[in-house]
């Protein structure tokens, strides 16, 4: 037994998440962290171009418009894109604890089909905290942030050191940003706030 679970419900001894002082005050726009991330890199030109912005806890909000590039049957979203849409939100409440952290599980219910065009209004919001897991929510509504319900996800972050990506990413890329003069673009690339 390796003592993992899949359960998504914060342990009894888990606690909350708390916002960290330096985190971007509410209503700021974190930005992309990386230029080529398919969630929220200009530099990737069918990527989701995804925009997040600071709540005032420990969430965040973001929106998404389906395009083309993003359909899976006629006229929809594909579910992937719609879960990756999700994964990225979650991914930017790292922001708000002060945290690198990566996706370790991520569990979607497609509530409704999301035609191409739908501008989609993302919420996360971290729940819990045990040792390096972070349990978090998150929903994409359809048109407007009071909008019907399409997707929502439960999952679970880790928390990584700088080294997860150092050691695992292809080295072409680990270099190029590396090497990067401008300081705070190497170190948001790899989500650690500057
Ligand atoms: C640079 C910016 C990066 C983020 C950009 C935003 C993008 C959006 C977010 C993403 O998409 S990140 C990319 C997708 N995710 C990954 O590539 C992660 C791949 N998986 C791993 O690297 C490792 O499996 C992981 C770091 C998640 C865990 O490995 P570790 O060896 O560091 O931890 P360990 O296995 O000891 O687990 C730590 C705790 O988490 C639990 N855990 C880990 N993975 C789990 C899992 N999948 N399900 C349930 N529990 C899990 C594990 O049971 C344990 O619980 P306890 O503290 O209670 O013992």
């Amino acid at each position: 037994m390796s003592g993992r679970t899949t359960a998504l419900t914060p342990p009894a001894d888990a606690g909350p998440p708390v916002r960290h002082p330096e985190a971007p005050a509410p209503g700021e726009i974190i930005g992309s962290h990386y230029e080529y991330c398919f969630g929220c890199g200009g530099g990737v030109a069918h990527g989701l171009h995804l925009e997040t912005r600071a709540g005032e806890g420990v969430n965040v909000t973001a929106e998404f418009t389906v395009r083309e590039a993003h359909q899976g049957a006629p006229g929809l979203a594909h579910g992937g894109v719609l879960a990756t849409a999700l994964d990225e939100t979650l991914g930017s409440l790292g922001w708000m604890l002060r945290v690198i952290a990566v996706t370790g599980r991520l569990e979607t219910d497609f509530l409704r089909p999301v035609p191409v065009g739908t501008e989609l209004h993302l919420t996360a919001e971290a729940v819990a905290v045990h040792r390096r897991k972070i349990y978090c929510t998150a929903t994409g509504r359809i048109g407007g942030p009071d909008g019907p319900v399409a997707v929502h996800a439960n999952a679970m972050f880790v928390e990584v050191k700088i080294d997860h990506f150092i050691d695992n990413g292809r080295k072409e890329e680990i270099q190029a940003v590396m090497a990067d003069p401008d300081q705070v673009k190497v170190a948001r690339a790899f989500e650690v706030n500057p």
